[in-house]
């Protein structure tokens, strides 16, 4: 095996259903595990011996460039806005995400769309110049049980916020204290919005209201979208 090969859990086409760039059509390259443990994870990024691309079987731990070579011959890419990368946490395979983003963007030329937890903001400000666009979850307890507003900070701090936004998961027992720190992180930087995610889709009410409220009254534009892809059933 190669030091910088990586473990896929799933690759697929699809429409982007969160954030910013909602309504996108992406490929979707999901890489396997995670190290942040969160609470109310949505997602299995456990790793299997072999993942799939259309019907081909491929054998995990893959290479970057075989990864790459075969993306680009199965789907072509240039139909795709962008190559979603996300897990689990692509982070967590530093060296297999560098190596694969460079040899996919030189093979296609595609954009490449990271989206991480932004638990690791010395790994994710290492890729600034080779990721297209960055979607960082700003993590609070009453939602994922972790916090990870410190290094969300000093990411903000020196991030093209041109190429970033983040989004904010939110559970019905979010506390005033923790969006008094979101609203800090936000103020601390140059970036002037957030996308705000009910968890399991919980419906717009009195307390999103006021969160939103809140936000606005300090110059922070709050826009509220639910994941589409759980309302369009599609993956
Ligand atoms: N359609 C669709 N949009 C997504 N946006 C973020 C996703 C994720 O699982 O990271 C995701 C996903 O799994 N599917
Ligand atoms: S960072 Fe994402 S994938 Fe990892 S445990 Fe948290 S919600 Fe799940
Ligand atoms: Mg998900």
């Amino acid at each position: 095996m190669n030091n910088s090969s990586g473990y896929i859990k799933e690759i697929f086409p699809s429409i982007q259903g969160e954030g910013k760039y909602v309504g996108a059509k992406q490929l979707f390259v999901r890489l396997a595990g995670c190290s942040i443990n969160c609470l109310n994870c949505d997602t299995d990024y456990s790793a299997e011996d072999f993942f799939i691309i259309n019907d081909k079987r491929i054998q995990n731990p893959v290479s970057p460039v075989d990864l790459a070579g075969n993306i680009t011959e199965a789907f072509g890419l240039n139909s795709f806005h962008s190559i979603s990368i996300t897990g689990g946490e692509p982070l967590d395979q530093f060296g297999f995400l560098k190596d694969f983003i460079k040899a996919v963007k030189e093979m296609s030329g595609i954009r490449i769309f990271l989206e991480t937890s932004g638990f690791y903001s010395d790994k994710l400000l290492a890729l600034q110049d080779i990721v297209d666009i960055f979607s960082i979850d700003l993590k609070i307890k009453s939602s994922f049980g972790v916090n990870n507003l410190q290094s969300v900070q000093k990411i903000m701090r020196s991030i093209d916020t041109s190429k970033t936004y983040v989004k904010l998961i939110i559970n019905k027992n979010i506390s005033e204290t923790e969006i008094d720190s979101v609203l800090k992180v936000l103020m601390d930087s140059k970036m002037k919005e957030i996308y705000l995610q009910p968890l399991n889709n919980i419906s717009y009410n009195n307390e999103l209201e006021h969160i939103i409220e809140l936000l606005q009254k300090n110059k922070i534009d709050a826009y509220f979208i639910p994941q589409i892809q759980k309302f369009m059933e599609i993956r």
